[in-house]
């Protein structure tokens, strides 16, 4: 143990620390990082003339275009070398093979961490071919495991609460499982080159991937023309910001001889002079927005609120809603198995349902209220399940049938409000008031939440009275 820490103390020249250096703004890893556009062109790789980092842009550092640019007009241009992916197969070296045991102990889901894990290791080494990348990344970022416990809380909203609090877990038991792994190993077989690995310098690295990595074919699968889902980090590119009606996109190309692929950037609209370069992210919701990259977009057309099919609430819903004795406690048997084929019930059911987004009312919670506020088998069986999984389907059980419906979803958004403490005015009184940026970003977060559910309501009232004003004549 003595020795290796001796020995450790030897590699420190060659190490680059995981604390943090003073930067200037924006804090970037380094106080003045190397010019990212000289280091691509240099690798081999293509930057338009036009295209330059700006310091100014909304969000952070960005690309700009200084002059107008027409559709389909190559932007950047990346050699296959720069990319930073993780190579599970790499383990010719015993550091290589120790870092691909510690990645295979990354859940799935947290596959920013593996990627981070090889981005660390690049970090510490002080001779990383990708050091002017590095250097150029941010010292911090503003996804949630970061805020106070306090922000967290404010946060308002179970299922994001839950997704952070289980990102901050691992990152906790991950940091000594590194450590259990890693403590006799010796200084010049050791992944981080020798450095301790705390919570905090995973939490940093698996931000960076999350904020900034993009999800592409790798080269093997696209030789063979099915598609893959590789991430990589993208030097330069990952400094486009995001937009949902982006004017630049990001293109695989095989390099003529070699398997290996090029990866670019396109005009996909006209640019004009002193544009930013915006890509589309993912028709994401806020959750995957904040979680991942650290920002909440304001009327987000992606957003929705996770509610869960719970039989006794369904009741209690379209009692509210003016229904006498609504079944969701007790369905009939053809009932049941209908909710199975939903998945809503049966052994292992998916509970998890959605209100907003594209769709006001997600189809199975859409089919089951159908089916269930109906209750009559023919009525049921003349009607396939995609028709019964679709707003545009209008009315399938007659006009009474689909209002008990859009009113038990109305209920239902009446009782998800009612689980925030706070309501949209105080939120934004609060704002006024001047906060912290991460506490401004929980309140910001869930203003848009609220927003959702009140969108929901405001189109299913708008439905409501339009199938009352077909309704009337019927009855009369
Ligand atoms: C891939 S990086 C883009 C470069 C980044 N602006 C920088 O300074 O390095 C993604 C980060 O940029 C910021 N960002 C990008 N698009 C944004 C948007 N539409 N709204 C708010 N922040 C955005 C967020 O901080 C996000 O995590």
């Amino acid at each position: 143990m003595a020795n290796s820490k001796m020995a450790i103390a030897s590699l420190a020249a060659q190490i680059r620390p995981f604390t943090c250096l003073a930067a200037s703004l924006p804090s970037r890893l380094a106080p003045h990082p190397p010019d990212l556009i000289r280091w691509i062109k240099r690798e081999g790789g293509f930057v338009h003339h036009a295209v330059k980092l700006s310091q100014e842009t909304q969000f952070g550092i960005g690309l700009i275009s200084t002059e107008q640019i027409s559709p389909g007009t190559d932007l950047i241009s990346l050699p296959p070398h720069v990319p930073l992916r993780f190579e599970s197969d790499d383990s010719s070296s015993s550091s290589s093979s120790l870092l691909s045991a510690l990645a295979r102990r990354v859940p799935e889901e947290l596959w920013a961490m593996k990627l981070g894990l090889r981005l660390l290791q690049e970090r510490a080494n002080a001779d990383s071919f990708w050091w002017p990348y590095i250097s150029n990344l941010p010292e911090t970022y503003t996804v949630p495991i970061f805020f106070p416990g306090e922000d967290i809380k404010n946060l308002q909203y179970a299922p994001l609460l839950h997704q952070v609090n289980k990102r901050c877990r691992f990152l906790l038991e991950f940091e000594q499982e590194i450590r259990r792994t890693l403590e006799d190993v010796k200084a010049s077989d050791h992944p981080f080159s020798g450095q301790d690995v705390n919570a905090s310098a995973l939490g940093w690295t698996m931000s960076a991937v999350s904020t900034r990595a993009f999800r592409l074919h790798g080269n093997k699968k696209l030789q063979g023309g099915s598609s893959d889902d590789v991430p990589m980090m993208l030097p330069l590119i990952d400094m486009c910001n995001h937009s949902f009606k982006p004017n630049a996109r990001i293109i695989q190309e095989q390099n003529g001889a070699d398997s290996n692929t090029l990866v670019k950037v396109v005009a996909e609209t006209e640019v004009k002079e002193n544009d930013p370069l915006l890509l589309n992210y993912g028709c994401l919701s806020n959750d995957f927005f904040l979680l991942d990259y650290g920002f909440v977009i304001e009327s987000n057309p992606y957003d929705t609120i996770e509610l869960k099919y719970d039989e006794q609430l369904m009741d209690a819903a379209s009692m509210a809603a003016g229904v006498s004795s609504p079944k969701f406690s007790s369905p009939a048997p053809w009932q049941h198995q209908l909710l199975s084929q939903l998945n809503l019930a049966g052994e292992m059911p998916n509970l998890k349902v959605t209100i907003g987004g594209p769709e006001p009312v997600e189809g199975r919670l859409l089919a089951a209220l159908r089916i269930l506020l109906c209750g009559e088998l023919v009525e049921v069986e003349k009607h396939d399940s995609d028709t019964l999984k679709s707003l545009s389907a209008v009315a399938p059980f007659g006009i009474a049938n689909e209002i008990a419906v859009f009113r038990t979803v109305i209920a239902l958004c009446v009782i998800a409000l009612s689980h925030f403490p706070t309501k949209i005015m105080e939120d934004e009184a609060i704002i006024k008031q001047g906060v912290s940026a991460t506490a401004e970003l929980s309140i910001k977060y869930r203003i848009q939440k609220k927003s959702v559910i009140i969108d929901v309501m405001k189109d299913l009232t708008r439905r409501v009275k339009l199938l009352s004003s077909k309704e009337t004549p019927t009855a009369a």
